[in-house]
């Protein structure tokens, strides 16, 4: 099948301005999509179970009578489980203690310090009480999502994960369940789209009010999420995937275009590039994709992505590639080439960095270990991976000895008289020691 795949050449003139319009992406909707989110919101907020009951029958095709009938039991998860083979079910298990392992490690202590005058200062960390758990169900059932969403949760010792999974037509996906069932969470809802989110964010009769949403999910969630910000947490407004592979034109042609494909494949307005700067091997890559596509059951997806969004760059050097690999700031940065330990260090900006011919983006996704809710559309320039951090909060700590606190209210009280606030500078001055 013929692929008609951008290419552009660093060298050329205007290849800045093409590779700006290239990544530009606007990861929140049109207004018409926000006025219908709002109306979403707004009725859940005001008629709680009922406007779910009603947005869910019209938007997923449903015909439920009682917001009971939304709720999956544990045991129900349990007996989807069974219903999974054993196979699957080992490498869902597999998975869920590789990133559980990973994330471990993401652990934040409490600290504290004391000073010579007694003084103790620190932060406490302190875990979410609740959290809700986007997992998305619309086109696709996402059971690797179920894991990266909730084991850095369940690490971070979270005291209930309540998960929502919309099932267009009451189709339940058995695996997401299994994967939440080993996952651990609490209580599983079938909701979808931007009336879940309202539903966990303003609580209704039926679904919890959670403290933070997170998890991936399309334009009309994300948009939701955006709305609700505020009044609960959230993770980040994440767009289409994306993927930006550099290879030195020493990797089999054919793994490039299947790592290219594995991001392609997930939406039509995903986005997946080549940078090389061997133009023998980008035309081997092209040749290669034009083979595989024909075997690929989302064919059309992956042509839609790759001619709609996608690019060949062919670059003078790896230096150069790397300076637009940070400027594109990529969800995910494959590095085919030699040394990637010593490349690595000149990338600033890239959501998760596979290195090395061995390491596709695929791997990620599913098992290595790191967290596969990553920052897109550039995001990746401020932002990082969902983890353990995102569910946990942090105060800070502050004990004042009597001469600690003499000391302190030294330095305070000029302060506070110089913003001409006297309860303030009275407030410290009364803890000034007499013989200090
Ligand atoms: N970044 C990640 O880690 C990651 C992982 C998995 C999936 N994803 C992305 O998440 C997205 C999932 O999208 P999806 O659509 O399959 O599932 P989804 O669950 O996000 O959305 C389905 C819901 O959208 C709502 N909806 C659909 N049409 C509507 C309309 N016209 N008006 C109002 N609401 C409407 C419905 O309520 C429906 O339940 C994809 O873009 C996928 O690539 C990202
Ligand atoms: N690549 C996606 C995030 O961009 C996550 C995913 C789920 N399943 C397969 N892939
Ligand atoms: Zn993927």
């Amino acid at each position: 099948m013929n692929l008609n795949i951008r290419e552009f050449s660093s060298s050329s003139d205007g290849f800045r301005s093409d590779l700006e319009s290239l990544l530009a992406w606007d990861s929140v909707s049109d207004a018409g999509v926000q006025k219908a989110v709002a109306d979403i919101v707004e009725q859940v907020r005001l008629n709680g179970d009922q406007a779910v009951i009603e947005f869910t029958n019209r938007f997923d095709r449903r015909h439920v009578v009682s917001s009971s009938e939304l709720e999956i039991t544990r045991e129900e998860l349990a007996l989807a489980k069974g219903r999974v083979s054993a196979e699957l079910v080992a490498s869902l298990e597999a998975a869920a203690k590789r990133v559980h392992d990973y994330h471990e490690r993401q652990k934040q202590p409490s600290w504290q310090y004391q000073e010579n005058d007694g003084t103790v200062l620190g932060q406490k960390v302190t875990p979410l009480d609740r959290v809700g758990v986007y997992v998305p169900g619309g086109k696709a059932a996402y059971p690797s999502s179920v894991l990266m969403n909730v084991m850095p949760a369940k690490v971070a010792g979270v005291g209930e994960i309540i998960m929502v999974v919309p099932t267009p037509d009451g189709l339940v996906n058995d695996i997401v369940l299994a994967a939440a069932y080993i996952a651990g969470v609490d209580r599983v809802f079938t909701i979808g789209g931007a009336q879940a989110v309202a539903a966990l964010a303003y609580g209704t009769a039926t679904i919890p009010k959670v403290d933070k949403i997170v998890g991936p999910g399309n334009i009309y969630v994300a948009t939701a999420k955006k709305m609700v910000f505020g009044v609960v947490g959230i993770d980040m407004i994440a767009g289409p995937s994306e993927i930006l592979v550099v290879c030195d034109g020493k990797t089999d042609p054919d793994w490039i275009a299947m790592d290219l494909f594995s991001q392609a494949e997930h939406d039509e307005d995903a986005q997946s590039i080549l940078i090389s700067p061997d133009m023998a091997f980008i035309k081997e890559v092209k040749a290669s994709m034009e083979r595989l596509i024909e075997t690929q059951s989302r064919k059309d997806i992956i042509k839609a992505s790759l001619e709609g969004r996608g690019a060949f760059i062919h670059v003078e050097n790896m230096d150069e590639a790397m300076d637009i690999a940070n400027v594109v700031a990529a969800e995910h940065l494959e590095l085919s080439i030699d040394e990637p330990e010593k490349w690595v260090e000149k990338i600033r900006h890239a959501g998760a960095i596979f290195m090395g011919r061995h390491t596709p983006e695929a791997l990620g996704d599913y098992c290595a270990g790191p967290n596969h809710v990553l920052p897109t559309s550039g995001t990746a320039r401020f932002s990082s991976p969902l983890g353990v951090y995102d569910f946990q909060k942090r105060s800070s700590l502050i004990y004042c000895s009597p001469e600690g606190a003499s000391t302190l209210a030294k330095i305070a009280s000029p302060l506070a008289r110089g913003e001409s606030l006297e309860a303030h500078a009275m407030s410290a001055e009364y803890r000034i020691l007499k013989d200090s």
